[in-house]
């Protein structure tokens, strides 16, 4: 059996090659070459960035076997995620694991400005020994100012507090108990931009953040203020950053991040009064390691089918362990409530009753939609893709759940509204202490089967003597039935009959079996595949 291909093209650690383990063909290419990405990408299953690929929507449309991006590191800015969720592709990346490198490289850069070591390393290299030009100033009581407070900015909130600094924060998404737990000041932009010495940067990059520190944010620091961004590169403008170092608005800056990267020769990197670093952020042996094997990991389990923690395009999240065996059971009902349409479909209610019904059941829904959609698209279906299929469609989808319900500790329900007015819904169960997948349910009428690949739906007008009809054509076509239920509407005309089959039903069988019943409903369901 050929091996899934999992493309590295960038560099990473060995690690991540270890935990992906022996059950893929490892392929590698170099990201930043634009026409060897493109050839490469063409037919793997999962590539693996960090910044420097540029995984957009035509890398995206080039690479027609893909199934997740996986991105070892937090900023996805390179990577299209609308395009990825529209193709089904699953974008995973690494949140945590490189926040401790950036927040001890911050803190690395305000020692450094704080105390000019670059520039006094580099000109006693050159044979000069200067003491009183680098004179420099402490951090004690000095004001930081942290402008995005997230996992960076905490993590250099408490690092920096140990030198008895005071910390400002501008962020509009951060609580005032936030800020009081961190021991934190929130101020607003103007305050900080006013009050700092050391004025850092954390945001992501958004449209609202790009250009932040601009030519008007600058004129309102101090002279004696010093500006970090070892974020992303754009949050600064540059052309205003370099007017601001050499007009002597600001003391200096440590910049790791630019718009355009690789950069070696921007105008600020000539004066003194700058220290930078080539993005640097994440590469310690520590977080590398972290970002590959937490990657890794993702990529194995997005590979297997299954949801992803650290998916950024899929509402699933971690799935608890009493609602993980619904996944397959709803995902099989989504193919049999299709396999039941007779109309277009314009709402559907997934509906999740019983025990569970109290827990995180996101996943559920996604897992409906990704059965509903199997049978019915050309392209690949995933949990990614899926609510982007019924919005497509202009199919309103709910999630309901109860705990109240009737004969089993779990019932999982579709309901459907179809196009022409009239309705169907398909329910299932797990029972037993092997968890056995059964259908409970189908268009109000009860019963109970298991599931099997092959189903038989048939509803029909109750007399004697049908189901030997039934029986008697799929016997003459050498088609077994493995088991039979039979079930009354409660106006006692109309009957279902369910019936598992070993091997599919032609289409012609179908036809005979339905002219001979008279049937109103007569499908096949076939779940193999
Ligand atoms: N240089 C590197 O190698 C390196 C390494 C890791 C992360 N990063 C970058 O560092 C940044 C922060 O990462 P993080 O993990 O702390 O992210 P995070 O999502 O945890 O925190 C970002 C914070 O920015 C805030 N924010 C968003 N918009 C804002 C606005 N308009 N004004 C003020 N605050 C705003 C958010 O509320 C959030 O609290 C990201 O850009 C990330 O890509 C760089
Ligand atoms: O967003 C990130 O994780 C950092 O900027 C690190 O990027 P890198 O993996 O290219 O070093």
């Amino acid at each position: 059996m050929t091996k899934p291909v999992v493309l590295l093209a960038e560099e990473l650690s060995p690690a991540t090659i270890e935990a992906l383990g022996p059950d893929f063909e490892i392929r590698h290419t170099d990201g930043a070459d634009r026409s060897q990405l493109l050839a490469a990408i063409a037919d793997v299953d999962a590539i693996l960035v960090r910044s420097a690929t540029q995984v957009d929507a035509e890398a995206i449309a080039a690479a027609k076997k893909l199934k997740v991006i996986a991105r070892a590191g937090v900023g996805l800015d390179n990577v299209d995620i609308k395009a990825a969720t529209q193709a089904g592709v699953m974008v995973v990346n690494a949140p945590t694991s490189n926040i401790v490198s950036a927040a001890e490289l911050t803190v690395g850069h305000i020692l450094s400005l704080a105390r000019h070591i670059p520039a006094a390393s580099a000109a006693l290299k050159a044979g000069e020994w200067k003491r009183s030009k680098y004179t420099g100033t402490e951090l004690y009581e000095k004001k930081i100012g942290i402008i995005g407070l997230g996992r960076i900015g905490a993590l250099i909130t408490a690092r920096l507090q140990a030198f008895e600094t005071q910390i400002l924060a501008y962020d509009p998404y951060v609580t005032s108990a936030r800020a009081a737990q961190l021991g934190v000041q929130l101020v607003s932009l103007d305050e900080l931009l006013e009050q700092s010495d050391f004025i850092t940067i954390h945001m992501p990059k958004t449209p609202e953040t790009v250009g932040m520190i601009g030519p008007e944010a600058f004129r309102k620091m101090k002279n004696s203020a010093y500006v970090i961004n070892v974020a992303r590169g754009g949050l600064i403008d540059e052309a205003a950053l370099f007017d601001a170092l050499q007009s002597g608005a600001i003391a200096g800056a440590g910049i790791d991040v630019f718009v355009k990267e690789p950069s070696t020769d921007l105008p600020f990197f000539g004066l003194d009064n700058v220290v930078v670093t080539p993005h640097l952020g994440a590469s310690t042996e520590e977080a590398q390691e972290k970002a590959g094997v937490s990657v890794a990991k993702s990529v194995r389990l997005a590979l297997a089918g299954e949801l992803v923690p650290d998916a950024v395009n899929v509402a699933g999240g971690v799935i608890d362990r009493e609602v993980r065996p619904g996944i397959p059971l709803i995902e099989k009902l989504g193919r049999v409530f299709t396999a039941l349409t007779h109309a277009s479909v314009t709402q559907i209610d997934v509906e999740v009753a019983g025990e569970i019904a109290g827990k995180d059941v996101k996943a559920l829904e996604l897992a409906a939609l990704k059965g509903v959609f199997t049978d019915v698209v050309s392209e690949q279906v995933s949990y990614v893709n899926a609510p982007v299929l019924a919005e497509q469609r202009g199919i309103n989808v709910r999630l309901i759940t109860t705990e109240e319900v009737a004969d089993y500790r779990n019932v999982l329900t579709l309901r459907g509204a179809l196009s022409d007015g009239s309705q169907i819904s398909v329910a299932g169960t797990l029972t037993g202490p092997k968890q056995i997948e059964k259908i409970v349910g189908v268009n109000g009428y009860d019963v109970e089967i298991p599931i099997s690949e092959h189903l038989v739906v048939l509803i029909y007008q109750d007399r004697p003597g049908v189901v030997g009809t039934v029986g008697g054509i799929l016997a003459e076509n050498g088609i077994n039935i493995a088991g039979m239920q039979v079930s009354r509407a409660q106006d006692g005309n109309q009957v279902l009959c369910l019936l598992t089959v070993d091997s599919a039903v032609p289409q012609a069988v179908l036809d005979s079996v339905r002219e001979a019943i008279d049937a109103s409903t007569a499908r096949e369901v076939d779940l193999e595949g």
